[in-house]
């Protein structure tokens, strides 16, 4: 007999989520997305085996059940769910990036008799939908669990087992920790990349050439601006009080850099580079066998290639011919010589690695990694 797992919401978390549940042969996965589209391109992609009418019709068929939609959505879900006729047995879960919340508006389904266990794993990226699933994305990231006080450890194990074979680090936390953390390492820089952009966006009228100049550091320091506004407005709303601390801890932080510059003490702005410089080296790092941590880490390569055309995919055919697949390829344009920096991007250190030498046996250029 198979356990049947039903997803509702088939994007970016859920898709993935239903690429790495399929590695396990005992589990048979029905989806649900509003978007037909959305849901007919997990099932051609293999991410489903079904595709469900409703989320009435997927959750009331599943023994375990995930809602991967964006967090106030999904609080909207809950209302409804608490009509319909879930199995006795059914543990639900959800992917949510905010806990608190989301444990609250479970409980109309609790008080129904339903188990609810909150999840989050924190791997993602700025990319959503379907299409941006990848099988391998939650691999040694943490998975949050949030437990409710009724929930048994059998419980626990029971859906720590359904999510191994997202071979990811699941652990167990209280929701308001979790919200007090994702809002220090995930939510509120998420504010302070999109605040960087409406800065450049702000002066441009200005300085019109401004933003031709936005190089590696802007880019890297902005990656998530990219990200759906939909999600991040919800996680926002979910997450306000825990934001507005972080903006006053942050306000606190510019009022002293700002002392800092009008004192122009070299030792003292010396000593603010060199403290966050230790500090973020000692941080979790994309090295081999590093656990993902809440920084998101990308195994880059960077290439040196002539500037010349075909040269992308001369890279990108040698690397399908040994069936390596790549996240990402981009041209950094910073140089002004003949010469120009191609930087592919790989889900894990091992495929980088084995991308690194399949690229050095076939042809002359020079890599590195940063
Ligand atoms: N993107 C990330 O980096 C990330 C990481 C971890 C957790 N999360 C959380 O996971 C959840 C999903 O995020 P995502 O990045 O996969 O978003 P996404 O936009 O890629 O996917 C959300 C999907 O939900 C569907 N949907 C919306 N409303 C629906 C409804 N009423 N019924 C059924 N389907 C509906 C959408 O059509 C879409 O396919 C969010 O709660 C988010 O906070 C996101
Ligand atoms: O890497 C990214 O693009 C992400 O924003 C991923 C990220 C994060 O902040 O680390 C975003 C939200 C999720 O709840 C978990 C992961």
């Amino acid at each position: 007999m198979k356990t049947t797992v039903s997803i509702i919401g088939l994007g970016l978390i859920g898709g993935s989520l239903g690429l790495a549940l399929k590695r396990n042969p005992k589990i048979h996965i029905v989806g649900f997305d509003r978007s037909y589209a959305t849901a007919d391109e997990a099932f051609r992609r293999g991410i489903i085996d079904t595709v469900a009418p409703s989320a009435k019709s997927a959750c009331e068929q599943a023994d375990f059940v995930v809602f991967a939609t964006p967090v106030n959505t999904t609080v909207a879900l809950f209302e409804e769910a608490v009509n319909w006729d879930f199995k006795e047995h059914v543990i639900v879960s959800d992917t949510g990036s905010t806990k608190k919340p989301i444990m609250d508006a479970a409980k109309v389904l609790q008080e129904k008799g339903i188990t609810f266990i909150g999840g989050h794993p924190m791997a993602g990226s700025h990319k959503s939908g379907v299409s941006a699933a990848m099988e391998h994305l939650f691999e040694n990231a943490y998975y949050i669990l949030t437990p409710s006080e009724t929930t048994t450890e059998e419980q626990i194990d029971v859906i720590e087992k359904l999510l191994s074979s997202t071979k990811a680090k699941l652990i167990v936390l209280q929701a308001e920790e979790h919200d007090r953390m994702t809002a220090i390492i995930s939510h509120f820089p998420h504010i302070v990349a999109s605040s960087l952009v409406g800065r450049l966006a702000a002066q441009e009228e200005q300085q019109p050439f401004v933003k031709k100049l936005a190089a590696g550091g802007f880019r890297d320091l902005t990656r998530i601006a990219s990200a759906d506004p939909v999600m991040w407005r919800d996680i926002t709303i979910q997450n306000r009080e825990e934001l507005l601390s972080q903006v006053d801890g942050w306000l606190d932080e510019m009022n002293s850099i700002r002392a800092m510059l009008e004192d122009n003490n070299p030792e003292h702005i010396f000593d603010f580079f060199a403290q966050a410089k230790t500090y973020r080296d000692q941080l979790p790092s994309t090295n081999e066998g590093a656990v993902q941590g809440a920084l998101y880490m990308t195994f880059d390569l960077h290439i040196d290639v002539p500037d010349h055309p075909g040269v992308i995919s001369e890279i990108t055919k040698i690397l399908a011919e040994a069936n390596i697949s790549l996240t990402n390829i981009r041209i950094v344009e910073t140089r002004t010589d003949v010469y120009g920096i191609l930087v592919v991007s790989f889900q894990s250190a091992t495929e980088r690695k084995r991308a690194r030498q399949v690229l050095t046996a076939e042809t002359d250029y020079s890599m590195h990694v940063l």
